[in-house]
């Protein structure tokens, strides 16, 4: 915090002439704009920002209403809070509000914006976007990618089995799952075995790492002038850790291009890493492709599609552990569709209608990219509760997707998260297998801590320990106990095989298109002044 506050002071100091010159501006003065809290001169509403970003707004749009306004140092940012403003925005003046504005540690970690998420809308987007939803996101691709995501989800089941009785730390075994169904996806067999563990771990720590400092305040962000000075030295730390995913990206790089060379001979589906680098040796100028974008892809893929599906099972359990009623309900159902006597497949999932509305209501109240505060009593019936109910009965249609303007856990418009198939379906699979071959607990005389940390994402402030106990299972009529959780094992009982089963909608696009009782649809953005 003393950071944070010798950062405000020299933004003052340095800033005063500048601030004094741009508040003189005419045009800012005349500029039409909604009503909004006065702040300071000069830092503006910065200083009385809190730790609770998400309710500090909500309150705030009680106070004024559907669009507000406040100046955070030098950027201006406007806050909206209607189902009817956010599809102005980003349905019908999409083309206008889909650019970024990304701040400086953003662009650290993402070779200066040459991703997808922080890129700016240009062509350059356009293509990457297209690309990736077509090699990995396509429902053939997914469908393709089935036995790969039933690998590592039976790896993860076999893993906690072995430890059953022992407290399970849910964030780290949630991530190393996606991690490893995100590596496969995007190099294959590449890196295999403990090599590919410790890779995954060394992603663990990193993005957990950058995701922090991606929501951290910065002085720099609110006064662009201050940037070159770096003074909380955020940009250099973003650095060190983009130079350590850096070196396993060259790595992994250079060993794809012998394979490619014909050194080392490849069978089967080419990965996406494959297809990039033809794609860049063939220098096609409808898909033109850098080796950096490709690097940046990669932080994209291994930063947004992991800590987010992670935290989001943590919260699923939580709110699991803490409401019985809702875990008997979820387990009754497991039975009743996928059977005591089978594994959970991918295509049991649809027809899992509670779990969804569980997963629902999960990300409603505790969204993990948190563009909206979902506790406006004038949408949600008793908005602070858990009750996956609201999305059963006629209400299932509340999807995903972006279509409802006030439920968007995965954005809307062109922007929508291009990787909302896979998080649906791994998320989906992974909490079914956990909940079905295990019973859970909370370790004695604990109980489950629902505070949230806002960094970038919505995290747990305190992590999910839980305790498994093997589900007692029969196959044909003989108890078999363990058997079910050896990954190594092929047995398959639970008929239907790799796959995939219901086909799903392409809802990723391509380009075109606490309990606290307060808040309201929130939307920010920062408009440079
Ligand atoms: C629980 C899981 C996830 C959640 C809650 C989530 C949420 C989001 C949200 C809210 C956005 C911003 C949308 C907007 O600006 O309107 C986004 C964008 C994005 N997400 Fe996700 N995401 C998840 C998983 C994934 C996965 C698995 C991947 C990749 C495999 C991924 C890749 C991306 C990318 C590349 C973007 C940028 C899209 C663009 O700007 O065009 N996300 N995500």
């Amino acid at each position: 915090m003393d950071q944070y506050y010798t950062a405000i002071v020299s933004a003052l100091v340095m800033c005063i002439i500048w601030c004094i010159k741009t508040s003189l501006n005419p045009a800012r003065r005349t500029r039409p704009l909604p009503p909004g809290p006065r702040g300071l001169p000069i830092l503006g509403y910065l200083p009385f920002l809190g730790n609770n970003l998400l309710h500090q707004f909500a309150d705030l749009a009680q106070r004024y209403g559907p669009i507000y306004k406040l100046y955070l140092g030098n950027k201006l940012c406007v806050v909206i809070n209607s189902p009817s403003l956010v599809k102005e925005v980003v349905r019908d003046q999409d083309s206008i509000f889909a650019d970024r504005d990304a701040n400086i540690a953003a662009l650290a970690a993402t070779y200066g914006g040459k991703d997808i998420s922080f890129s700016s809308l240009n062509s350059e987007w356009r293509t990457m976007r297209k690309i990736f939803v077509r090699e990995v996101l396509s429902n053939k691709s997914l469908q393709g990618s089935y036995n790969l995501r039933k690998e590592e989800v039976r790896k993860a089941i076999s893993r906690v089995y072995k430890d059953a009785g022992k407290p399970v730390h849910f964030g780290e075994l949630s991530f190393r799952t996606e991690i490893n169904v995100i590596m496969n996806l995007l190099w294959g067999g590449i890196l295999e075995g403990e090599e590919c563990e410790r890779v995954g771990e060394e992603f663990r720590e990193v993005v957990t790492k950058i995701v922090d400092l991606l929501g951290k305040p910065n002085i720099a962000d609110f006064f662009p002038v201050l940037a070159r000075f770096d003074i909380q030295g955020v940009k250099k730390e973003v650095e060190g850790y983009v130079k350590s995913m850096d070196r396993i990206y060259d790595d992994v790089i250079a060993r794809c291009r012998k394979m490619l060379c014909g050194e080392i001979k490849r069978e089967g589906k080419k990965d996406f890493l494959q297809v990039l680098l033809e794609l860049q040796e063939k220098e096609d100028p409808e898909m033109p492709i850098s080796l950096r974008q490709i690097k940046a892809i990669f932080m994209d893929v291994v930063g947004g599609g992991t800590d987010t599906s992670a935290t989001t099972i943590e919260w699923v359990m939580a709110n699991l552990l803490s409401n019985p009623k809702a875990m008997e309900k979820v387990q009754k159902e497991l039975s009743e569709v996928v059977g005591l006597n089978n594994i959970v497949e991918e295509f049991h999932t649809p027809k899992l209608k509670y779990l969804e509305a569980v997963l629902k209501e999960t990300m409603r109240l505790h969204p993990p990219v948190p563009l909206l505060v979902p506790r406006d009593p004038s949408i949600w019936e008793c908005p602070s509760e858990f009750k996956p109910e609201r999305f059963l009965d006629g209400n299932e249609k509340c999807d995903f997707s972006g279509n409802n303007f006030h439920y968007l856990p995965f954005g809307s418009g062109r922007r929508v998260c291009v990787g909302l198939p896979l998080a649906e379906k791994m998320l989906m699979y992974l909490l079914a297998s956990l909940l079905h071959s295990f019973e859970w607990k909370l370790p004695d005389r604990e109980t489950v801590d629902m505070s949230a940390t806002f960094v970038i994402v919505l995290r747990k402030t305190t992590p999910l320990l839980a305790i498994p106990s093997p589900s007692v299972m029969k196959f044909d009529g003989v108890v078999i106990e363990g058997a079910l959780f050896d990954a190594t094992s092929d047995m398959d009982v639970g008929g239907g095989g790799g796959g995939g089963g219901a086909a799903d909608e392409d809802t990723a696009g391509d380009g075109d298109g606490d309990g606290d009782d307060d808040g309201a649809i929130i939307c920010v953005f920062l408009i440079p002044t």
